[in-house]
C-alpha cells in the first residue's frame, strides 16, 4: 500500500545525521548536500573516500565511532544506513520514540519515510518513489525523465520564475495573470516557440522576459486559451 506523503522539505540549518560510512550512507549524505542540507553530521567507524574527501572541504562533520543514542538529541532527520541490522533497527526505535523522522535503508518499513530517485534541473525537482516496492524502478524511470527532461529546464524555470514575478506584481486580474502563466508554459513546450531558442544572455534578461510578458498578454487578449 502506498501511504507516504510527498513533499519537499529545507533541510537548511536542520541538523541531519547518518548512522553508517558506506556506500549507501554515501549515497544519502550526496543527496542531502546537494539538496542544500548544511548541517549534516555522519557517525560511523570508518568513511568511504568520497565521505572522506566532504569531510576535508567542510561540507559535513564525521564522528568516529559507533551509534549512540544522544546522537539523535536535536536532530531534525536520521539515516540509519549501517551495515548492522539489528543497529539500524535500534537507531529507527530510538526515533520513532523521540518523534523523529527516520530512514530506514535496511527495511523501507522500519523507517518513517524512505528517499526517492530524483532529476534535477535548477529549480525543478522530480522524484520517483515506489514506496520501497521496487528501488530498481525509481532508478529506471529517472533515467527516461533524464532523457525526456534536458538542462534546458534549467533556464526554462528560471525564465517562468522571473516571469512570473513580473506578471504578479504587473497583473491585477488573477484570471488574466492565471492566463498568461498558462500560456507561458505551453510556450516552452511548443515548438514553434521562438521564447526558448532566443536571448541566452543574462545582461537582457530583463528586456527579453519584458517582451515575453507583452507577446503572452496580446494572446491572452485574443482569448488564445489553449
Ligand atoms: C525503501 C528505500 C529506503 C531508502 O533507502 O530510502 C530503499 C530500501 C532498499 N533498497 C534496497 C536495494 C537497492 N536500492 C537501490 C537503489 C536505490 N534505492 C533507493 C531508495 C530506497 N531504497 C527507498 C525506497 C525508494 C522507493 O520508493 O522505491 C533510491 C531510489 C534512492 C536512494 O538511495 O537515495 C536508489 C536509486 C537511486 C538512483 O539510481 O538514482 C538498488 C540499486 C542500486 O543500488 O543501484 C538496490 C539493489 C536492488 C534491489 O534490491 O532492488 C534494499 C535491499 C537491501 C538488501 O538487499 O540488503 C532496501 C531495503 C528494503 O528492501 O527495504
Ligand atoms: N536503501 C538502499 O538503497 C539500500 C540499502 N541497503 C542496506 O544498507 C546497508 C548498508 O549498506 P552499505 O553502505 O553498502 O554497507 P557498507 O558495509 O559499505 O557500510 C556500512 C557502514 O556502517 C558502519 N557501521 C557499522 N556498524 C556501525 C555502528 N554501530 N554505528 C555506526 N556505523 C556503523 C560501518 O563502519 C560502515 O561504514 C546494507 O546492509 C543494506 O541493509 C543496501 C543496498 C541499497
Amino acid at each position: 500500500m502506498a501511504d507516504y506523503y510527498p513533499m519537499m522539505v529545507s533541510l537548511k540549518g536542520k541538523r541531519c545525521v547518518v548512522f553508517g560510512g558506506g556506500a549507501i550512507a554515501t549515497r544519502k549524505v550526496k543527496g542531502l548536500v546537494e539538496s542544500g542540507a548544511d548541517r549534516v553530521e555522519i557517525v560511523s567507524p570508518d568513511l568511504s573516500h568520497e565521505l572522506q574527501q566532504m569531510v576535508r572541504i567542510g561540507a559535513i562533520v564525521h564522528r568516529q565511532r559507533e551509534y549512540k543514542e544522544e546522537d539523535l538529541a536535536e536532530a531534525f532527520l536520521i539515516f540509519a544506513a549501517t551495515d548492522n541490522y539489528k543497529v539500524n533497527q535500534s537507531i529507527a526505535m530510538a526515533a520513532e520514540r523521540s518523534g523523529l523522522l527516520c530512514n530506514a535503508a535496511h527495511k523501507a518499513e522500519e523507517g518513517t519515510f524512505v528517499t526517492p530517485a530524483v532529476v534535477r534541473r535548477g529549480e525543478l525537482l522530480l522524484a520517483v518513489a515506489t514506496g520501497g516496492a521496487s528501488p530498481l524502478l525509481a532508478a529506471r524511470i529517472k533515467r527516461d525523465l533524464e532523457a525526456r527532461y534536458g538542462e534546458e529546464l534549467v533556464h526554462d524555470t528560471a525564465r517562468l520564475k522571473l516571469l512570473r514575478e513580473r506578471v504578479q506584481s504587473e497583473e491585477p486580474d488573477e484570471k488574466r495573470r492565471q492566463l498568461i502563466l498558462k500560456l507561458a508554459v505551453e510556450d516552452l513546450f511548443s515548438n514553434s516557440s521562438e521564447v526558448r531558442s532566443t536571448v541566452e544572455c543574462l545582461v537582457s534578461i530583463d528586456a527579453e522576459i519584458g517582451n515575453w510578458l507583452r507577446a503572452l498578454q496580446q494572446k491572452a487578449d485574443r482569448g488564445h486559451e489553449k
